[in-house]
């Protein structure tokens, strides 16, 4: 009994483990959690250069959630509608280009999922305080739905709701883990989605926030 143990003290620890949601949505529990101090490490370089806004939505209300992008396009709200745009707004500047470990991790985490060959042009970066949710949304601002989703979760953990294909389907509840991967694609591109409110909370390595980094291709 006593040399149980010992007989795996030297081996790397199991691939993590990928649940099935759907039949294109993959869970990768803690996929990223290694990488995942280098990453925060990045995103505060990202956010250096293009820093946290709430923007506006189209019918005038601000925002919950904080949010910049990087990559050749980011995803940008206010009066005028939804898009990608190549600048951001605030800096007049491009947004600072996509850390080669957040390309790393998108190729793989896809590949992973079943969607080999994922290039993203866009990555949306959501600053979470606590309180703040993100209401059932489709994400359908790109031009190609045949390119999945990947999105990293950071710090506190969260609830993901996710829905079907229209806004009144039922929702499943997905805790999201410091570290978790989600990936959705093929089928499952256009499914309902929101996150509920982040609980009080405060992580070692984010302090009182989640961050999630939503990865696309916004065009082809
Ligand atoms: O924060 C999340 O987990 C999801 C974010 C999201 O759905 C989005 O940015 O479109
Ligand atoms: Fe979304």
């Amino acid at each position: 009994m006593s040399g149980t143990l010992d007989l795996f003290a030297d081996l790397p620890p199991p691939p993590p483990h990928a649940e099935r949601l759907g039949p294109g949505t993959v869970l990768l529990h803690g996929y990223a959690l290694e990488r995942a101090p280098a990453l925060i490490a990045a995103v505060e370089r990202i956010i250096a250069a293009s820093p946290w806004r709430q923007m506006i939505t189209p019918g005038g209300q601000t925002m919950a959630v904080s949010m910049s992008n990087c990559g050749p396009l980011g995803w940008i709200s206010d009066r005028r509608g939804y898009r990608y745009v190549p600048l951001d707004p605030l800096s007049g500047q491009p947004w600072p280009p996509l850390p080669p470990l957040l390309l790393r991790l998108a190729d793989e985490a896809a590949t992973a999922a079943g969607f080999p060959g994922f290039v993203p042009d866009a990555c949306l970066i959501n600053r979470y305080a606590p309180g703040t949710r993100l209401s059932l949304h489709q994400d359908r601002d790109e031009e190609d739905f045949s390119q999945p989703i990947v999105s990293l979760s950071l710090g506190l953990p969260a609830v993901f709701l996710l829905g079907g294909a229209s806004r009144n389907d039922k929702t499943v509840k997905i805790p999201l883990l410091h570290g978790d991967v989600l990936v959705w694609g093929g089928p499952d591109r256009l499914r309902f989605h929101g996150v509920q409110p982040v609980k009080d909370g405060n992580h070692a390595l984010t302090g009182p926030c989640r961050l999630n980094l939503t990865l696309r291709r916004a065009r082809r």
